[in-house]
């Protein structure tokens, strides 16, 4: 346990807890070699499995920063939760919990089979791909460009600059994603998808493939950990209970099947990607002790050697390690 510091805002404190994560980091660097990189997308293959990296981003602008902090990776599923966020405020939360429950699926993030067996009346949730597709159905416009264009300036508006699509990564996965394309076409077929299947799924892959830093999921994770409020321009950007519920599905699905156990050992409302990202959103809490990061923080990490459940293998050790020293579960 980090001990000693009634203020942990001190430029003392940041050099300290600098020096504890640089440890983590290089400790849990040695687990990337439990998992694999994502390689059914060919362009996500081409990423460097060693690689570690984490930003964390205080309410006060304290920052810490460890590991491979200046990779570029593209947002993949993390980019479910901006989408549904978008449609909310777009389309309204209960026309969009009408069509996209809230459930945990406990199956893999592509399913396709949970969808058939289980005679479902509307996808389990928006951070699977049945629900992330159906979500990009419902977004207003007419092609893939107009319907991106809410879900890119929401994005600046949480980062501070408008993040570029990766053409690579979009193309690679259009070309490849035969199991997204049959999900679409079983959605289209149920009566699910709400506008034409081809730009619903170029919206998908596009969406997928925004290129951001580790910085910028910290900056989103502080967005969403302040119920919506962009703390550095004081906008409130995100309506409070479309937040909420973002954090809730975070929280509930955002590790896919392995959500229950993220819920366990680390307890953050958090969204991992195929290429490796996690956001966390680590609301402010009330501890007897002083502890770093009480009044919130948002918590980027990049780590592309995945595991079984395609999940950050390194990265998720990483935040279950920090949650406990720090205490930032919110249970
Ligand atoms: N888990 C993910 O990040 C999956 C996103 C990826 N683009 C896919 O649809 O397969």
């Amino acid at each position: 346990m980090v001990q000693g510091m009634a203020n942990w805002n001190t430029g003392q404190t940041q050099k300290w807890l600098q020096q504890y994560v640089d440890d983590w980091v290089a400790f849990y660097r040695k687990r990337t070699n439990d998992g694999d990189v994502a390689s059914y997308i060919p362009a996500l293959a081409q990423a460097d499995p060693d690689d570690l990296g984490i930003s964390i981003i205080g309410k006060s602008g304290m920052t810490v920063r460890s590991g491979d902090t200046d990779m570029s990776f593209t947002l993949q599923s993390i980019s479910k939760v901006i989408s549904f966020i978008v449609a909310c405020m777009e389309c309204g939360v209960s026309y969009m919990l009408d069509r996209v429950d809230v459930e945990p699926s406990g199956e893999a993030f592509n399913s396709i089979m949970h969808l058939e067996m289980q005679q479902v009346e509307k996808p389990f949730n928006p951070l699977i791909n049945a629900g992330a597709i159906t979500v990009g159905s419902i977004l207003p416009g007419k092609t893939s460009d107009q319907r991106l264009e809410p879900i890119f300036q929401l994005l600046e508006n949480m980062v501070g600059y408008r993040p570029k699509l990766n053409v690579d990564v979009y193309e690679s996965e259009r070309d490849s994603s035969m199991r997204n394309r049959a999900i679409g076409y079983y959605l289209l077929e149920t009566g699910f998808l709400e506008s034409d299947l081809n730009v619903t799924l170029e919206t998908y892959f596009k969406q997928c493939s925004i290129e951001v830093t580790i910085d910028d999921l910290a900056n989103i994770g502080m967005v969403l950990a302040n119920d919506g409020m962009n703390i550095k321009t004081g906008e409130a950007i995100i309506p409070r209970q479309i937040a909420r519920i973002a954090k809730v599905l975070m929280l509930t699905c955002g590790m896919y099947d392995a959500s229950g156990k993220f819920a366990t050992y680390v307890g953050i409302p958090a969204k991992s990607g195929v290429s490796g990202g996690i956001v966390a959103a680590v609301p402010p809490r009330v501890r007897d002790e002083p502890m770093p990061f009480t009044d919130g923080c948002g918590i980027g990490v990049y780590g592309p050697a995945l595991g079984d459940e395609g999940n950050s293998i390194a990265g998720i050790r990483l935040l279950r390690h920090i949650a406990n020293q720090w205490d930032l579960s919110i249970f």
